[in-house]
């Protein structure tokens, strides 16, 4: 399969070696230097092209992308609140093709079927209050993180005592905390933290009077959002619309 790389960064460059050692060619590279590239033949003769970016440009590039007629895989976070709904649209309504997951790494898809039930159980148990956390490395420009939100999604859609996730705590890169994890019966506080080199690591905690119960998923390096991202490559390849995690992993949404 033919692939085109947007981003060149620390996803985009691990990406290139796993989509090569699966036998794909890697036709265009684009970086924020060359965006004239998505003119180019190179670029138009890719079946799919992964994009990994930043949330300031993501959605423009969907937008270069889809007019070059190229279908996308993308993990960039923190452009759903502004665009999510546009591009949406585009997909279901406008013939375009996007695979979004705001974690493409398969661990994070069992986890999230685990949140969901766990919510679920927890309908039966009002003791129980929820607080989620994620923490990653300093350079990340998103809080919370895009996996955070959709767990914290999950949560919503299961648990019938909360209706809104909201900012919790952030503890900065140099160690100073802001905000707090204090909220209304109806919030569920995402508390974020970002130190050192952290990959990525969630975790969702029950806590009563008596005891807690967390969930954590930690990702011991980029590999498995890097493997998730060329598998849902080759999926998008012979597929169309708006894709996710769900549509790869049918049998986890039961
Ligand atoms: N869904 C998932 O599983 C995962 C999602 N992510 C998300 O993916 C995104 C990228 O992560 P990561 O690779 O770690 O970030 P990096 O900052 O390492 O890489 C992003 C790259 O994009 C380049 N870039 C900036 N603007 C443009 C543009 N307009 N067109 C093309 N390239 C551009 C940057 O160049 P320069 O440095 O010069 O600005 C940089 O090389 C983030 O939003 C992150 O949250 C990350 C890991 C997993
Ligand atoms: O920026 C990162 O690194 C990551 N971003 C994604 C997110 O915002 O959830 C996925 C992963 O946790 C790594």
């Amino acid at each position: 399969m033919k692939i085109a790389l947007i981003g060149y960064g620390k996803m985009g460059k691990e990406i290139e070696k796993v989509a090569r050692s699966r036998g794909h060619e890697i036709v265009c590279i684009i970086d924020i230097n060359n965006q004239d590239d998505f003119e180019s033949e190179a670029f138009k003769s890719a079946d799919v092209a992964i994009e990994f970016t930043n949330p300031m440009v993501a959605y423009n590039n969907y937008i270069k992308a889809f007019k070059a007629g190229v279908k996308l895989v993308s993990g960039s976070t923190g452009w759903m609140d502004e665009h999510g709904e546009e591009i949406k649209r585009l997909c279901t309504e406008g013939g375009k093709t996007l695979f979004w997951s705001s974690n493409f790494s398969l661990g994070v898809s069992i986890f999230s079927a685990v949140n969901k039930y766990l919510a679920k159980i927890m309908n039966q148990f009002p003791a129980y209050d929820v607080t989620m956390s994620e923490t990653h490395h300093i350079h990340k420009l998103d809080a919370p993180s895009g996996t955070a939100i959709t767990l914290a999604e999950g949560i919503l859609q299961n648990l019938d005592r909360k209706d809104k996730w909201v900012k919790g705590t952030f503890a900065a890169p140099d160690g100073t905390v802001s905000g707090t994890n204090d909220c209304a019966a109806n919030e569920l506080p995402i508390a974020s933290i970002r130190e050192g080199e952290v990959f990525g690591l969630h975790s969702v905690r029950y806590e009563s009077d008596v005891d807690s119960i967390t969930i954590t998923h930690d990702a011991k390096s980029r590999g498995g959002f890097v493997l998730g991202a060329v598998l849902a490559a080759e999926y998008t390849a012979t597929h169309e619309g708006f894709l996710g995690m769900s549509d790869l992993f049918p049998f986890l949404n039961d």
